[in-house]
């Protein structure tokens, strides 16, 4: 049995370079030893660790000796757990306990990993994990961890893997599972340059809503307020502070490794850290956060007239149609969208490429306004409009995607007016890239520009929407003009695209009423 000196206020005792403890209360440590864990915990504690990525700040913290942090960084090159390595190290130096580590991990505001370990420290100490979630970081957590990960698996969501609702194919699905899984294990690796401090900072700047707030916003996500179904989980609609709302339950999957379920944390992560800061009229409010409760959850502005897509599809509602969309209401909806990609290239000094732009990710009003949501793969792009930068990993919808990025991986704001101009054909030509009928996605996407481009000069009468009243007079302007728009945005060439700015003003010229 050691002692253990501290204080009965928070813990001090977990700068352990030393050893050191509190000189004031001094108690009797009755904690185990680190190396006395239980495996299966130790196990549970270190994929947690692992997972955040934060063994280099605990050993920064302790202050381990660099010959050690060489050590570690030796065995983890070998393919062992580095946080294990950690306790290893640290663990056996001056026999730092179970206490200890609970101490150094309240310090490092890791609280996940104090439930983790409670157990094994005197119960009067568990005042000192929050009873909330305190940060998203606690999301990051490893997928045996039941809470979160206890979703059915259903397919995907953004250009990760399969839709369930099959309107969107990815990129990296679109290989063998084998290349599925190396494509994501290389997602993974990249979800490290998040660290868990940018996680918390962002958590922070963000509203954390009380899950209870959400049980009875929703009547206990009760079926009859539920929206519909996407590749992170349910979306239910919810009255919450005196106004609608819709909620996000993010139901990440349980596979057999974890990497499905860490991308779509970082794609939560991703929406979270661009939505909750961006204001602007056709981008979709992100009102808060809650992780405190059964499962995750996002927080928006309610979009009562649904999604693009699904208007665009009207015929195919069940149990009924629903009502199409007029020539002047997809006029307006091309405008406002256009001015939301506008706003995100241009608001900021470094652009913001949405890179997933689709009409299944523009949501409508109850006005019918247009706003842009689905931020989960949004990207700062290179320093200027007209620059392009080399990225590792291609992301979005295929069939949105142009060449250059497809083929080499240049990222630009080239990328999001190309889906744009897709957009802007499918709905004044209700033809669908995705149902364009050959398998190789990014040849459908050139061939139906292609198409689309060779009835543009020729004969026109069967290039608009066919299943609504055949456009005339302001309207047949108007159509022609945005699937002229369109046909630029889809340049080969990104030089040839025109810049969003451009794209708004032309668009402008026909419908300056809003
Ligand atoms: N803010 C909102 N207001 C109203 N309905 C919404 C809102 N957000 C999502 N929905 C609806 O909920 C359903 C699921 O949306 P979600 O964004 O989760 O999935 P998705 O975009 O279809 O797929 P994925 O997540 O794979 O991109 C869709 O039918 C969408 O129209």
């Amino acid at each position: 049995m050691k002692t253990c000196m501290m204080s009965t206020g928070p813990i001090e005792n977990s700068n352990g370079a030393s050893g050191t403890r509190s000189r004031s209360g001094r108690e009797r440590d009755t904690s185990i030893l680190i190396r006395n864990l239980p495996v299966p915990d130790r196990q549970r504690l270190c994929q947690h660790l692992d997972s955040l990525d934060v063994w280099l700040q605990l050993a920064q913290f302790v202050k381990l000796h660099p010959e050690d942090v060489e050590k570690i960084r030796h065995k983890m090159r070998l393919g062992f757990s580095p946080s294990d390595e950690f306790l290893t190290v640290w663990g056996g130096q001056y026999d730092h306990s179970a206490y200890n580590l609970f101490a150094l991990f309240q310090k490092m505001s890791l609280h996940h990993a104090m439930r983790l370990i409670m157990d094994h420290v005197d119960e009067k100490y568990h005042k000192y994990i929050p009873k909330s979630m305190p940060t998203i970081s606690e999301l990051r957590r490893p997928a045996t961890n039941s809470k979160i990960n206890n979703g059915p698996p259903f397919a995907s969501s953004s250009g990760v893997s399969n839709s369930n609702n099959n309107s969107m194919t990815s990129v990296s699905n679109s290989s063998t599972q084998q290349g599925l899984e190396s494509k994501q294990s290389e997602i993974l690796d990249s979800m490290a340059d998040i660290g868990a401090s940018a996680v918390q900072h962002v958590a922070k700047s963000s509203l954390e809503i009380d899950y209870q707030e959400l049980v009875c916003a929703t009547n206990n996500f009760s079926p009859s307020n539920k929206l519909g179904h996407g590749g992170f989980g349910d979306v239910y609609k919810g009255y919450w502070k005196q106004i609608n709302v819709a909620i996000k339950v993010m139901n990440y999957r349980q596979k057999n490794n974890q990497v499905n379920g860490q991308i779509e944390l970082r794609q939560s992560y991703t929406e979270l850290k661009y939505l909750s800061t961006i204001r602007y009229d056709n981008i979709l409010a992100l009102y808060g956060f809650s992780i405190n409760g059964d499962k995750p959850c996002l927080v928006y502005e309610l979009m009562i007239g649904g999604s693009l897509e699904s208007r665009l599809k009207w015929y195919r509602a069940k149990p009924q149609p629903l009502i199409p969309l007029t020539w002047a209401e997809r006029f307006r909806i091309s405008l406002g969208t256009a001015k939301g990609i506008y706003f995100l290239h241009t608001a900021r000094t470094t652009p913001l490429i949405h890179g997933d732009i689709k009409p299944a990710n523009i949501l409508l009003d109850k006005c019918g306004l247009p706003k842009i949501g689905d931020f989960g793969l949004a990207r700062e792009g290179p320093k200027s409009l007209n620059a392009t930068m080399k990225v590792k990993h291609v992301f979005g919808t295929r069939f949105y995607l142009p060449p250059e990025f497809l083929e080499s991986n240049k990222l630009s704001t080239g990328v999001d007016i190309y889906s744009f101009g897709i957009v802007l054909m499918e709905v004044f030509t209700g033809r669908f890239v995705m149902e364009h009928g050959i398998e190789n996605s990014q040849k459908n996407s050139l061939m139906y520009v292609n198409e689309i481009r060779s009835q543009f000069q020729g004969n026109r009468l069967h290039l608009f929407d066919n299943r609504i009243t055949a456009p005339v007079g302001d309207d047949l302007e108007r159509a022609t003009c945005a699937i002229n728009v369109g046909l630029q945005c889809t340049a080969t060439n990104p030089q040839e695209r025109p810049s969003m700015d451009e794209v708004v003003k032309r668009l402008k010229v026909y419908c300056d009423d809003f």
